[in-house]
């Protein structure tokens, strides 16, 4: 096992995150890679580790798809800019953020329109909020923004909580996904009790890998979204093998977002093409650019950092010790 920490600056701010940083793990078999974000802690971040050890390993279940459909993502930019992500995105779909600290509905709304005149009428608007609205702002402002879009295909996470997710699904007539209220093991099967959603957001990393995303999926009952977290080519491809994998896919895939980032690990970036991301064979999968580990490769204090990290998520995960081993630097 190797490790290689790297560093890439975001082009946009995006979840107050302006550099990402993280851990490629290389076998024999293959690269994993390791990215939870620096707020946190090891029990969070453990999961994240065994979705990387699944990478490296090379085990994932087989495609029944050679390419994914995938949403541009556009950040909480006003209306020119995000009209131009859209175009530029070159997908059917796109996800627009909302409801950003600081910014109006008013904006919200210009943003959706712009967002809708860029697409095209046959175009799918989604929107995401992260949780911030309360249940009666969730509920004031579903039908302006859907009205201002041109409809929309779903509103994500409105709410923070589950029960309020279930509170505004009753009171909208928008279908609801369910992001951050599908983080730990757990929580898919909280939302399906609830009946707090129609899609369900699954994101390989945080839920502990594409074979665990493929259990949970089977056993949800909703149609899944698969989304990033943010990653390099080398965590995305991990997402693409999950949405590759999965017997029905009915919407498209939040896994667009390596153009988010300024710089990549791969010799050929998961970036879509005509709205699509390539599966990739695995064996070889996502080819790391050797150049690229070189030119992103972390600053000696933040090496430090990760390795530390590693070794204590690592001493969470007793099971993974023969594949991560003794020696983690
Ligand atoms: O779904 C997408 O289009 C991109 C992924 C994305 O938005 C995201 C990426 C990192 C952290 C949170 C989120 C989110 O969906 O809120
Ligand atoms: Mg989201």
């Amino acid at each position: 096992m190797r490790v290689h920490v790297w560093s890439v600056p975001m082009r946009t701010r995006f979840r107050g995150i302006t550099v990402r940083e993280g851990v490629l793990l290389e076998t024999e078999h293959g690269f994993g890679e390791w990215s939870p974000f620096l707020e946190y802690p090891p029990e969070v971040a453990a999961p994240w580790l065994r979705c990387a050890v699944e990478a490296a390993s090379g085990d994932w279940p087989a495609p029944v798809r050679d390419r994914v459909p995938v949403n541009v993502t556009v950040p909480a930019v006003d209306a020119e800019r995000a009209h131009a992500i859209t175009r530029a995105g070159g997908c059917a779909t796109a996800k627009v953020k909302v409801a950003d600290p600081g910014q109006t509905l008013a904006d919200d709304l210009a943003r959706v329109e712009a967002v809708r005149d860029a697409l095209g009428p046959d175009g799918r608007l989604r929107i995401d909020v992260n949780g911030l609205w309360s249940v009666d702002e969730a509920v004031a402002a579903i039908p302006l923004l859907d009205r201002a879009a041109g409809g929309l295909e779903y509103v994500e996470q409105p709410c923070a909580d589950v029960e309020e997710l279930a509170l505004v699904r009753r009171r909208v007539d928008v279908p609801i996904a369910a992001d951050e209220s599908i983080r730990r093991a757990e929580d898919p099967y909280r939302v399906r009790d609830l009946e707090a959603a129609d899609v369900a957001v699954l994101k390989v990393q945080p839920l502990g890998g594409v074979g665990a995303c493929l259990r949970i999926a089977e056993e949800i009952g909703l149609p899944v979204v698969v989304s990033s977290a943010l990653e390099s080519s080398v965590g995305i491809a991990a997402g693409v093998a999950l949405a590759a994998a999965l017997p029905e896919l009915e919407h498209a895939c939040g896994l667009a977002t390596v153009q988010l980032l300024t710089d990549d690990l791969a010799v050929e970036p998961m970036l879509p093409v005509d709205g699509f991301l390539p599966v990739r064979p695995t064996p070889p999968g996502v080819v790391v650019d050797p150049e690229a580990l070189l030119r992103l490769a972390a600053t000696p204090d933040r090496v430090a950092h990760w390795q530390a990290r590693l070794t204590e998520v690592a001493a969470l995960l007793p099971d993974l010790a023969p594949v991560l081993g003794q020696d983690l630097s």
